[in-house]
Parts: C-alpha cells; sequence; structure tokens
C-alpha cells in the first residue's frame, strides 16, 4: 500500500491507529505465509488486467453485460488453470480465485461460471459413486465441460420434494427418460444455465418399476459441445432481468422426453440396477448434500461482502466532513458523530465474529463429511441444524450490513460507483438462493423442538443444544451479570425460553384439536424468532469461545482491540434485544442502563482505530472497486472521474434534445 496522495485525514487516522495492522492482516489470514500466498494470487489475477474495462459494465446493455462476464469469467478460470500446473490445489484455487472478495471484484454482477464450481463439481464429489467420478470430474475440473445445478422450478423452489421434472428408467434400453410434464415443471433459475452450461445436474423424481422413489440427482447433457446448440428435446433459455446478479445468465429448462444412459443417475448414494431395481440410500437426505456444502461456504462468503462495505463507508466517513454542531470549529468528519460509529463499527465486529463462527462450521463440517463417508450419520442432523440457522442469519445480517453501509454513506452511497449497490445486490441474493430464510429458520427449529423433547425426557444432548438442559436446572432464574458470560448465558436462556414456549403452544393447540401441522404454522413466528434467538446464542458463545483461544497469541495491543470487538458485538446485540431479556432473564433497569453506557464506551475506545480495523482486512483498491473506499480516500476526484465516464458526457448534446425536448417546449410534439 503506497502513502503517496493519502487524504490528509485517513492519513491522521492512520497515524492514531493503535495497533500493527500487518499482525492483524496475518491473523484474519491464517499467518503470515497465508498472507503471502493470498497477496500472490491476487497479484496472479489482476496482473491478467481482467478488471480493466474500456467502458464501465454498468453502461452496456443486458447482452453486452453477459458477453463481458463470459469474457471475464474465461479470462478468470485460466488464471485458475495456471495455479493448478503450479501447485495442483483443486477446489483450493478455485476458492481463492472465485471466492468473495476477489471474484466479485472482477464479475461484481455475478459469473455465469460460479455453478460449475459452487455446485456442479461440488455435487460430482459427493453424490457421484467412484467410477462416475474418475469419468466427469477431470474434465469438470478442466472445464472441458461447463455444468449447473437445476433443481429450482418454475413452480417449486422451497418444497423439493414437490419438483414435477421426472426420470423414468426403460429397461429395454437402460436408459432414464427425463420429461417436465407442465409448465411449472421447467426449472427456472439455475446460474449460467441459460447460454453458458453445456452439462447440468438436474434433480428430478426417479421412477423405476411404476414406483417413485423420490428425487434423485443426474447429469444430462445439455448442448452439443461443438456448436454449442441445444440438443433434442432440450427447451432452454434465459429468465430476465433480475435486481443484481445479471452477469449470471440464470435459466429455464423443460425436457420433451429427453433419453440419458442408466449410468448417468448419480449413484453414490441410491442405485438402480440394469433390471430396474432400486438400491436405497442410508438416508435420502444425502441427496441434500450439496445444499448444505453451499450454505456452510456461504457464511464465509458474507464475511467477505460485509468486509467489502464497511472497508468503504469506513474510509468515507473519515474523509467526509458534515455539518458544524460547535460554532466557528470545522466541521467534523463524519466518522466523529457516534451514531455513524455505531452504524460502521458493528459491522467489523460483525466480519470477525462470523468469520470464526464460519470456521467453526466449516470444521465440523468437513469431521460429519468424513463420518458420513464412513457410514456414520449421528451427526448429520446437528449439522444441518446449524448449516441452516447460521446461512439464514449471516445471509440477513450481511444484507442489513451492506444496505446500513450504503446508507452510511449519504448520498454518495447511492452512486454504483461507490460499489455499494452491487455489493447489496449480491448478498441479499443469498437470503432467498440455497434455501429461503425463512424455510431455513423453520428446518433448524424442527431440531430444536426435538432437542427439547429430549432434554425433557432426560436424554443427553448434542453439544450445540445442550445449553437447553443446563438453563432450565435451576428451579428460580439466576441474578443477571453484566459480563460477557453473563450476557451469552442470557441469550441461551432466552433461546431455551423461546423452544420451550413454541413447545408448550404447539401442545396447546394440538389439545383444543389442531393437528399437528396447523399447531405448527400457528406457531411458526414463534418458531422462526426461537431458531434465530438459537443462532444469536452460537454465534456469540462462538465468536467469544474462538477469540479467547487466539488472543494469547497476539501482541497486548492487538489484543485490546480483538476483545474490545467482542465486548462491542455482544453488548450491540443484548441492547438490540433488550426485549426478550427482560422476558426470560432478570435482567434490570439499571443493568440496561449500564449496558448502554458500556456500549458507547466501547464505541469511543474502538474510535481511533476504526480506520486501522478496515484497513486490515486488506482489500486492495482494484478489489474494492469503490470511488468512496479507495485507500488513497480521493473520494471527490474519484467520484468525478467516474461521473465523467458516463457515456452521456461525451457530447455536449444529446440528440434528444433535437429530437423531443426542443419540438415539446415550441410547442411542436
Ligand atoms: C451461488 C448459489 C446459487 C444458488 C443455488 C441454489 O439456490 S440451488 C437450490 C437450493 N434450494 C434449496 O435450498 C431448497 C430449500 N429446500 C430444502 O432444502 C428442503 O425442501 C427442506 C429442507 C426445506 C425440506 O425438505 P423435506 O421436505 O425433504 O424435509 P422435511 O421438512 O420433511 O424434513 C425431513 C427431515 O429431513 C431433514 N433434512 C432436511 N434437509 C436436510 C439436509 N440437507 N441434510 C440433512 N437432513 C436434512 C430434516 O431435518 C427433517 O428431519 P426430521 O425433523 O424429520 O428428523
Ligand atoms: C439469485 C438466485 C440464484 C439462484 N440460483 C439457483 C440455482 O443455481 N439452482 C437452483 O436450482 N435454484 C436457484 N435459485 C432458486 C432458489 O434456490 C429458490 O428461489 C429458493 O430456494 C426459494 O424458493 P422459492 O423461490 O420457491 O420461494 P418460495 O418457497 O415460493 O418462497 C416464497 C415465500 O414463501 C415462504 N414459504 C415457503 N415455504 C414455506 C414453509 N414451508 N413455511 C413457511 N414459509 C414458507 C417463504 O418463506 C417465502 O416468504 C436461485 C435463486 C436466486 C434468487
Amino acid at each position: 500500500m503506497s502513502n503517496t496522495k493519502v487524504n490528509p485525514d485517513l492519513q491522521r487516522e492512520r497515524d492514531k491507529c493503535t495497533f500493527n495492522v500487518t499482525e492483524l492482516i496475518n491473523l484474519i489470514d491464517g499467518g503470515v505465509q497465508k498472507t503471502e500466498e493470498r497477496k500472490k494470487q491476487e497479484d496472479m489475477v489482476l496482473s491478467e488486467g481482467i478488471h480493466i474495462e474500456d467502458v464501465p459494465s454498468e453502461y452496456l446493455s443486458h447482452k453486452e453485460k453477459y458477453e463481458l462476464a463470459v469474457k471475464k469469467a474465461c479470462l478468470l478460470f485460466k488464471v485458475i488453470r495456471k495455479m493448478q500446473e503450479e501447485d495442483n490445489a483443486g477446489m483450493e484455487n478455485y476458492r481463492a480465485v472465485l471466492g468473495g472478495k476477489l471474484g466479485s471484484a472482477i464479475l461484481q454482477d455475478g459469473s455465469p461460471l460460479t455453478l460449475h464450481y459452487v455446485m456442479f463439481i461440488p455435487t460430482l464429489m459427493g453424490q457421484a459413486s467412484v467410477e462416475q467420478q474418475v469419468h466427469w470430474i477431470g474434465r469438470a475440473f478442466d472445464l472441458n465441460i461447463i455444468g449447473t445445478y437445476a433443481q429450482t422450478e418454475l413452480g417449486h423452489g422451497t418444497f423439493i420434494r414437490g419438483l414435477e421434472t421426472t426420470a423414468t428408467y426403460d429397461p429395454s434400453t437402460k436408459e432414464f427418460v427425463l420429461h417436465s410434464p407442465t409448465l411449472t415443471a421447467y426449472k427456472w433459475w439455475p446460474g449460467g444455465l441459460a447460454h453458458t452450461a453445456n452439462y447440468c445436474i438436474v434433480m428430478a423424481q426417479l421412477y423405476t418399476k411404476g414406483q417413485c422413489h423420490g428425487i434423485h440427482p443426474f447429469i444430462v447433457q445439455l448442448r452439443d459441445e461443438e456448436t454449442h446448440m441445444p440438443l433434442k428435446g432440450i427447451k432452454i433459455g434465459e429468465i430476465g432481468v433480475k435486481l443484481g446478479m445479471n452477469g449470471t445468465n440464470n435459466g429455464f429448462l423443460g425436457f420433451d422426453h429427453v433419453r440419458i444412459p442408466r449410468e448417468h443417475m448419480l449413484m453414490k448414494n441410491s442405485k438402480v440396477l440394469e433390471d430396474g431395481t432400486y438400491v436405497n440410500s442410508p438416508s435420502s437426505k444425502l441427496a441434500y448434500g450439496t445444499m448444505m456444502f453451499v450454505r456452510v461456504v456461504l457464511v464465509t462468503d458474507m464475511c467477505n461482502y460485509m468486509a467489502k462495505a464497511v472497508t468503504i463507508a469506513m474510509r468515507y466517513s473519515a474523509v467526509r466532513r458534515q455539518s458544524q454542531p460547535k460554532p466557528n470549529e470545522p466541521e467534523p468528519q463524519i466518522l466523529d458523530y457516534l451514531t455513524q460509529q455505531h452504524k460502521l463499527l458493528i459491522g467489523v465486529a460483525s466480519v470477525h465474529a462470523f468469520r470464526l463462527n464460519a470456521d467453526w462450521l466449516w470444521n465440523m463440517y468437513n469431521n460429519v463429511t468424513a463420518e458420513l463417508d464412513a457410514g456414520d450419520l449421528e451427526r448429520l442432523p446437528e449439522l444441518h441444524a446449524l448449516s441452516c440457522c447460521l446461512k439464514a442469519v449471516s445471509t440477513a445480517d450481511a444484507a442489513e450490513c451492506v444496505e446500513r453501509c450504503r446508507l452510511a454513506c449519504g448520498g454518495h452511497g447511492y452512486m454504483l460507483a461507490s460499489n455499494l449497490p452491487s455489493t447489496y445486490g449480491l448478498t441479499t441474493a443469498a437470503c432467498t438462493y440455497e434455501g429461503e430464510n425463512t424455510v431455513l429458520l423453520l428446518q433448524t427449529a424442527r431440531y430444536l423442538v426435538k432437542a427439547w423433547q429430549q432434554a425433557a425426557g432426560g436424554n443427553a444432548l448434542t453439544p450445540t443444544v445442550s445449553y437447553i438442559a443446563t438453563v432450565n436446572s435451576g428451579r428460580r432464574l439466576p441474578p443477571w451479570e453484566n459480563t460477557i458470560e453473563g450476557i451469552i448465558k442470557g441469550f441461551q436462556r432466552v433461546a431455551a425460553g423461546k423452544i420451550g414456549l413454541c413447545v408448550s403452544n404447539i401442545e396447546k393447540r394440538q389439545n383444543t384439536g389442531l393437528s399437528y401441522e396447523d399447531a405448527w404454522n400457528m406457531t411458526s413466528v414463534q418458531l422462526a424468532s426461537a431458531s434465530e434467538a438459537h443462532c444469536r446464542a452460537i454465534l456469540l458463545y462462538t465468536y467469544y469461545t474462538e477469540t479467547e483461544k487466539i488472543v494469547n497469541t497476539v501482541s497486548p495491543a492487538l489484543r485490546q482491540v480483538l476483545l474490545q470487538l467482542v465486548d462491542l458485538y455482544v453488548v450491540y446485540w443484548a441492547l438490540q434485544r433488550l426485549g426478550d431479556l427482560l422476558r426470560f432473564t432478570s435482567i434490570s433497569e439499571k443493568d440496561i442502563d449500564e449496558l448502554q453506557r458500556w456500549y458507547e464506551d466501547l464505541l469511543t475506545k474502538l474510535r481511533p482505530n476504526a480506520v486501522g480495523l478496515v484497513d486490515a482486512f486488506d482489500i486492495r483498491d482494484e478489489i474494492l472497486r469503490s470511488a468512496l473506499g479507495a485507500y488513497d480516500g480521493r473520494v471527490y476526484e474519484r467520484l468525478m472521474e467516474a461521473a465523467l465516464r458516463s457515456p452521456l458526457n461525451a457530447e455536449p448534446v444529446n440528440s434528444s434534445f433535437h429530437k423531443y425536448l426542443k419540438p415539446f417546449m415550441q410547442g411542436k410534439l
């Protein structure tokens, strides 16, 4: 990072930072060597110049945007191929180049190849038999074929058991016949499906010997490998313009009795033998494995989006001066307003909180996956419950954080040149895809209700819900403790209290004659809230305990800041959830006053390090792509440069003046 021509306010912020920014960069990356590797990867990608645009892509037509996105995606994959040749690190290289910060910097509006590596390859890895993997994975890794994941249909996204596409086995030819019996059976949404992919994983209802066995994955060729023309019986196209992610080429797909070989059913878990005999999987839910993988990975992606947004808003807030609270004094930096610190510092803390939770979840995912491979399914429900609620809460919090950062930049945040709107487009989409958030919270709620019933029956609970039994063990509410540990216990009590209420309300409703399903639906607002409360308790606990593990390995100055961030995060959420705490714990008015002062004091303590903290996210300008957030803080110059790049500014008078405005003004139109 060069210090030349840095805005003086921003420079002053850096000068007063109390900790070593490089130390925090290394900690976030996972060590000095990891930082070096990341920077090398960034250099490799950026030196290709893929991010440089003659005309800013936001001014292109829909079609041109897609064409540019394909070009950029191919160039990015070229870099991955180069990396593969050097280190053969496989998926690691994919994630480094295409994941979070770097990928979305090059393809700000999404990539038409994302689904290839996020879902197509992982499904082959997780659902294909060894022989099938030998056949497909090499070609997929080298991008000799391009794939996507087609599950959602026009009529059903959430309820995947209700999918209508059929795959009917014909033993006479040893083929499956894929068919879309209705309009609502058309696949709808898959990224890259429209004009990019030539292969696809299709989730379809498997029929054999006249019986339906539920949804299963099939690999289907969609287009000719040479001409790229859709194959016979394949009806395919693009679904149209969206709020954001307009580079992702989301498509529709219908089948008219398309035949594929029997071997194209992915058969790691269930099988169809040549004569049509169906062989069961150890669990029907193993077919949902790719979704679980993506939900886990998304938590890390959300950290990256939040880090970007908060870096932009924080640097801008150090440069922007507004209003004059004290007469005869200069206008303050907007970052000096406590309300601004309140909007932004929680964003910094959230990045750290979700990062540590994402790492913890990723480790658990890898352990459970290894157990599944060894035939042990015991921890699958717990992992499913955790991945659902963490996906839901991380995406919701990230979308909220990015939007708050945008609003915190005032009018300039509304400009695409700030890069906040497209970051919001990418983030808010994740609240819907890979499982709509309310639906996922209700999945976790199913697990929590069961856990409650197990605890009530005196049975042991899995670690992440064991608090349900612990907090219910005493007869009276324990006194409130205004400490981090005390607040976390308070959150566990809130979650347990809410789950308990849900269980008793469901029972009461059933006792009035409602079916379990109706009683569940009538209680579902509370169930979603209980699930969110459970997730908050996990988030706070994991952030706190994981930070405690690392603070003794860092310098005292950094240790202090990391602990302040944990305190800020925990106290912020306590203040956000006062109603719940008042209802389920013995917190008092006096405790709340203390919490509020504690919070304000933390904002003040963190204020001098505000810019240092976002510098430690170490997002280079080419990746940040923001007129407001660049390292040098030349905000106004960059805004003007961006404005001058508008194609409208290429000529002093636009032709519409002569065509419409002038005749209209003169009453001739
Ligand atoms: C860049 C990204 C682009 C985006 C791509 C996409 O969006 S791709 C498209 C992404 N699309 C989506 O994400 C669609 C979202 N929809 C879904 O995932 C499912 O339809 C569902 C989970 C909501 C319900 O499924 P259902 O009706 O079959 O289930 P049910 O409610 O009857 O519960 C039955 C039991 O199954 C259990 N169980 C469920 N899932 C899992 C799992 N993964 N693992 C383990 N277990 C699981 C559950 O806990 C329950 O256990 P219990 O309590 O009986 O012991
Ligand atoms: C940008 C983007 C990219 C996508 N990419 C892909 C892709 O690559 N491949 C693919 O297959 N799909 C993809 N999808 C589809 C996505 O997975 C679905 O949109 C998602 O699973 C939600 O399903 P839905 O659209 O049917 O919503 P619906 O289920 O119709 O949801 C509508 C409303 O109904 C509520 N609801 C539904 N069921 C319940 C319930 N049981 N209880 C309570 N409330 C309920 C929801 O909470 C929501 O408020 C993508 C979607 C988007 C937006």
